[in-house]
């Protein structure tokens, strides 16, 4: 087993490299001997930069490359933001361990404002998430929001360059990277509902690699693997994609599940939240039953207009 190298393939912005480097020394520190290397690569959503996401295909572009190389066994594991895993899984593949989650929290980062409200009238905020865009429009009819794109670095810098009066970015890669000093405001979920997995460090692998599943599970963090199945299951069932305005996110209190979720219409005119309490064994039947009351209350009508007539049934 020893003489075996383990190959992460990982893209190579500095937050996807930061987190396969952080799940490398992991596995290294949990399993003394063990050889881990980064297999770092290039991807078409590294490639298309100045085209909004949701015009190019979606999230799936940042890790078919990535799938691709374990299974013709280039690579045997790969490092993801729950946050950008699709619901599907390529067949001969699976998510088979979830690490612990950083700081969930949407931040507000500004080098004038110390947070939304202070934000004044007709401020121009920078996101291409349509869920923070819908929040923020919400609560602030006001801003003018453009987009944003780019690594976390390439957003600061047109943070820095006068382009926007605050942008939105979530904490974690920002904790993750050193640049905490960066968050004038991390935003309470009452705010902004953080996206499906967010924060959370995801590692998939062939789904028949016995070997390497057994190694990867002293880095699994149960807490944080029962929140993210609860906000993936209710994601799942609203079939909700990365151009969708939904927010979902689960806490543990003293053992007890507390999901909450949000559906809401791009211009932040609609929205429809709920949430679910129960025991941390039900997170799957609360996120589903979660998601169905939120189509019950009007997010089918408004996931119906963002699909485009492909309503979820
Ligand atoms: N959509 C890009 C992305 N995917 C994961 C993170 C941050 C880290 C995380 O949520 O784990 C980011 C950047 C951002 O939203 O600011």
């Amino acid at each position: 087993m020893l003489n075996k190298i383990f190959r992460i393939a990982t893209r190579q912005s500095p937050l996807a490299l930061w987190q396969a480097q952080y799940v490398q020394q992991r596995l290294m520190a949990a399993h003394p001997g063990l050889q881990v290397e980064l297999l770092p690569m290039v991807t078409k959503g590294d490639v298309i930069l100045d085209t909004p996401l949701a015009k190019v295909g979606g999230k799936g572009l940042f890790v078919k490359e990535l799938e691709l190389a374990m299974l013709e066994g280039r690579a045997d594991l790969a490092v993801h933001s729950m946050k950008d895993v699709p619901i599907d899984f390529p067949q001969g593949l699976g998510l088979v361990t979830i690490c612990e989650r950083e700081d969930p929290r949407d931040a507000f980062v500004s080098n004038r404002y110390n947070s939304v409200d202070e934000l004044p009238q007709g401020a121009v905020v920078g996101t291409s998430s349509l869920r923070r865009q819908c929040q923020l429009s919400a609560r602030r009819p006001d801003l003018v929001i453009r987009s944003l794109r780019g690594n976390v670095g390439t957003r600061l810098g047109k943070l820095d360059a006068g382009e926007y009066d605050a942008i939105i970015l979530a904490a974690a890669g920002l904790k993750r990277l050193g640049l905490e000093d960066r968050i004038r405001q991390a935003m309470p979920a009452e705010i902004s509902l953080p996206a499906v997995g967010q924060g959370a460090v995801g590692i998939e692998c062939r789904a028949d690699d016995e070997q390497l599943i057994t190694l990867l599970q002293a880095l699994n963090h149960d807490d944080t693997a029962v929140c993210v199945r609860a906000e993936r299951a209710m994601n799942t069932r609203l079939e909700g994609g990365c151009q969708v305005p939904i927010g979902s996110f689960a806490v543990l209190e003293d053992d007890q599940l507390w999901l909450r979720g949000l559906v809401g219409s791009p211009d932040g005119s609609q929205m429809v939240v709920g949430e679910r309490r129960g025991p941390r064994d039900h997170a799957e039947r609360m996120g589903v039953s979660l998601a169905e009351e939120l189509l019950d209350g009007g997010a089918r009508d408004i996931l119906r207009e963002v699909y485009q007539g492909q309503p979820p049934v």
